[in-house]
């Protein structure tokens, strides 16, 4: 069985389209990530699976049960971890799992043990009577996912799970989400715009753009897809270079950047000095020329023709560091 079935899922702000008709399943166990800059449509699909938002159009079911005629028994089979924090500064990191697990009605022995059981798993039980406004920004993301497991979810939506945190920090978290799926077998749909992220955690990513998903693959095979290596040169001359070599029959794909070109070609060993001797010949100058295999970034490029990076960290991303900076 699916954990998640998705089919022509499509959400509409006014005469915006947030999302356009997305279709996927997400298999019981997986760890699916949903990859893509600001804006692509990540958290407003994750809020319509998790039944906090109304689709315009289309269906989902998650563990089974529809999103919009069975909503109540989806959120009681998922746990939510999302961007904006929800803990309760004041009370102790017990404290607001307890109050967690009596929404959830999970009766008072078994709460206990469970609480204790998680807290341990995210290596809290420590400091689990010190009050939250305490503790750092990674150990609130271990106890945000710990109380999103207190009620035993099937999936666990994870919303830029490391957004803001160092990458030590992130580093850590991403070994507790392994786990996660490893000794407790819970699938997990988690959002990010790290490549790194989607590459370490996830068995298979969706890459989305513009509301839509433009790859759906694991990394490895989307690497493929581009296939080949990728040369990245720097020049200051980068539009007159690619008027030069644009033509030449090895090259798969080249793209025009700021003040790069990248170009996707086989065997890019053998290539790049008849590249270089092109651009002397035309007294072109190179700063800098580097060869690499493909990475995730690459697979957006390949998919959409614009880096990630372009994209960027917008206003949105700054403002959420800087609360969870302050917070
Ligand atoms: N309630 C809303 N009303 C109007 N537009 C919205 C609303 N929520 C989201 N949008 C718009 O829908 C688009 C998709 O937003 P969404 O938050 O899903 O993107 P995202 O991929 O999760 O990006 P981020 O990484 O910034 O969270 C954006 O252009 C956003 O401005």
């Amino acid at each position: 069985m699916f954990a998640i079935k998705v089919e022509g899922l499509t959400k509409k702000f006014g005469g915006f389209t947030a999302v356009n008709n997305l279709s996927f399943s997400i298999k019981q166990g997986e760890v699916f990530g949903l990859l893509g800059p600001n804006g692509a449509g990540k958290t407003t699909t994750m809020s319509m699976l998790s039944t906090m938002l109304k689709p315009s159009s289309g269906k989902a079911s998650v563990n089974g049960f529809d999103i919009q005629t069975n909503e109540d028994d989806v959120r009681k089979s998922i746990g939510i971890v999302f961007q904006d924090q929800s803990l309760d500064e004041e009370l102790t990191a017990y404290e607001n799992m307890d109050f967690h697990g009596r929404l959830y009605r999970i009766p008072k022995n078994i709460r206990q043990e469970k609480i204790m059981e998680l807290l341990e798993l995210v290596e809290l039980d420590g400091k689990k009577d010190n009050i939250v406004k305490t503790y750092s920004g990674g150990m609130r993301r271990r106890l945000e996912i710990a109380r999103g497991l207190l009620h035993e979810p099937k999936v666990l939506f994870l919303d830029e799970p490391t957004l803001g945190l160092d990458p030590q920090t992130r580093n850590h978290l991403w070994k507790y989400i392994e786990k996660l799926n490893k000794e407790k077998g819970i699938t997990i749909i988690l959002t990010t715009h790290y490549m790194e992220e989607a590459d370490k955690l996830c068995h298979r990513i969706a890459i989305m753009d513009k509301g839509g998903i433009v790859a759906l693959d694991t990394s490895d095979k989307l690497k493929n897809d581009v296939g080949g290596d990728i040369i990245t040169i720097v020049s200051s001359e980068n539009n007159k270079l690619y008027s030069v070599i644009r033509s030449l029959p090895e090259i798969k794909n080249i793209e025009l950047h700021d003040s790069s070109l990248t170009i996707d070609l086989q065997n890019a060993e053998k290539h790049v000095a008849q590249i270089v001797t092109m651009a002397s010949d035309n007294s072109i100058p190179i700063d800098s020329i580097s060869i690499h295999k493909p990475t995730l970034e690459d697979v957006f490029l390949y998919f959409t023709g614009r880096t990630i990076r372009e994209e960027g960290a917008n206003g949105k991303e700054r403002m959420r560091m800087a609360q969870r900076v302050r917070k």
